[in-house]
């Protein structure tokens, strides 16, 4: 794989610091978290295995691994402080401010300090950010005080899914929302990212930098294009219809959410997994259309455009075939990202120096004060 030439704005192209977590778009191996090849995590891994790759350093023994889940387990309980502040949330609310909110109170409950530090607070947090979101979820959607703690199922995928719905998911459900959660947990200097260790480099605390790599990630051009992916196929019942309204689109030279990568030149290797896992949930969901529309889409831009389907596009159909709320699919990218986000915190606390480059300016010449009365 060829990386992108990069230059001009956004920082396109610039070494703004060194990880060991992640590589991006490297040749031939893609994408890596600490040297491990993606395509492998998403096949052979549990997500609380790779969380502990990401914040621990390395792939956990058996041991590790068995000790790592009872301490995730025995972390998901929600402050009843924490329930209050979320029961006050309204309804139409998006599910991204209610996480960005909840980290932030749970970081004015339980802060950081000598005896609850950035491992314990990062720990923390990936076991009660789902809880979150679900318990401001059913109960301003369905009335429903869920129980986040003991749906019986071990598993953060089928923690999340069975909040959700009350009812087990599919083996095929929590496999998918897994290798979801793998394919999301990190992504080197992504914007999000960047927010997080900008905020890390002041000597702020974890809460702080987290809450502000939520913030980030809620945008369309970053983590919410999976849900403005699906707002945008929504409407289309063919693919006929996909092909006709991505053509208008184009001609109106919009954006189209889902495509194109700041690093990646010719191809996200994220999404071969989650197409393959969309096509699979078809099948098996009896889908006649959605996964059709899909792939006329990735057709008609790699047609028109050269541009290619990034992480978010088919985790839309793939997520709708399981039966999630559009709205809650940028909140489950950060249950996955809080991992990168903790790990590059750690990162850059362990090798600092506040980042802060320097500005072109471009206003006016040097200007004299103008008395308020003598301003026309
Ligand atoms: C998990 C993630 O966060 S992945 C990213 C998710 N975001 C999206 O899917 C939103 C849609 N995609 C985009 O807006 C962009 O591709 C970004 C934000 C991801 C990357 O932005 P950039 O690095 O600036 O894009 P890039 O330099 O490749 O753009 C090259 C050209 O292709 C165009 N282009 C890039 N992506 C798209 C797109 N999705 N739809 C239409 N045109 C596009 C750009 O407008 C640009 O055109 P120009 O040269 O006429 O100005
Ligand atoms: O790297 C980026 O710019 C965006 C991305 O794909 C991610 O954060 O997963």
């Amino acid at each position: 794989m060829m990386t992108k030439v990069l230059s001009g704005a956004g920082l396109r192209g610039q070494s703004a610091g060194q990880t060991a977590l992640c590589s991006v778009g490297k040749a031939a191996a893609g994408l890596t978290y600490r040297g491990y090849d993606i395509d492998v995590l998403a096949d052979k891994a549990s997500f609380e295995e790779v969380a502990y790759l990401l914040l621990y350093g390395d792939l956990p023994t058996r041991q590790q691994l068995t000790q790592y889940e009872a301490k995730l387990l025995s972390l998901r309980p929600l402050p009843e402080t924490l329930k209050q502040a979320l029961e006050l949330i309204p309804k139409d609310a998006h599910p991204m401010d209610v996480m960005r909110t909840g980290c932030s109170v749970l970081g004015n409950l339980e802060p950081e300090s000598p005896l609850n530090d950035q491992q314990d607070v990062a720990d923390r947090l990936v076991a009660t950010l789902p809880a979150m979101v679900l318990y401001w979820y059913r109960f301003s959607h369905d009335g429903v005080r869920v129980d986040t703690t003991n749906t019986g199922v071990a598993s953060l995928a089928g923690h999340f899914l069975t909040m959700l719905k009350d009812t087990a998911p599919s083996d095929l459900e929590v496999q998918v929302m897994n290798a979801s959660l793998i394919l999301y947990a990190e992504h080197e200097f992504n914007a999000s990212t960047f927010t997080a260790r900008v905020c890390a480099s002041t000597l702020s605390d974890m809460h702080s930098c987290i809450t502000g790599g939520i913030g980030s990630l809620r945008g369309h051009l970053h983590g919410g294009a999976n849900e403005a992916a699906m707002d945008m196929i929504e409407p289309w019942q063919t693919a006929d219809q996909a092909e006709a309204g991505l053509m208008t689109k184009l001609l109106n030279k919009e954006t189209i959410m889902g495509f194109g990568h700041a690093i990646y030149r010719e191809r996200d290797p994220r999404n071969d997994v989650i197409k393959q896992w969309a096509k699979k949930l078809s099948d098996e969901v009896g889908d006649t259309y959605l996964y059709a529309v899909s792939e006329r889409c990735e057709d008609v831009m790699w047609r028109e455009k050269k541009l290619f389907c990034n992480a978010d596009f088919f985790h839309a159909s793939a997520y709708r075939f399981m039966g999630i709320p559009t709205k809650l699919f940028t909140p489950i990218f950060v249950c996955a990202r809080v991992t990168g986000w903790a790990a590059h915190v750690m990162e850059q606390r362990a090798n600092n120096r506040i980042i802060r480059p320097s500005a072109d300016y471009i206003g006016p010449d040097h200007t004299g004060w103008i008395d308020i009365d003598q301003r026309s």
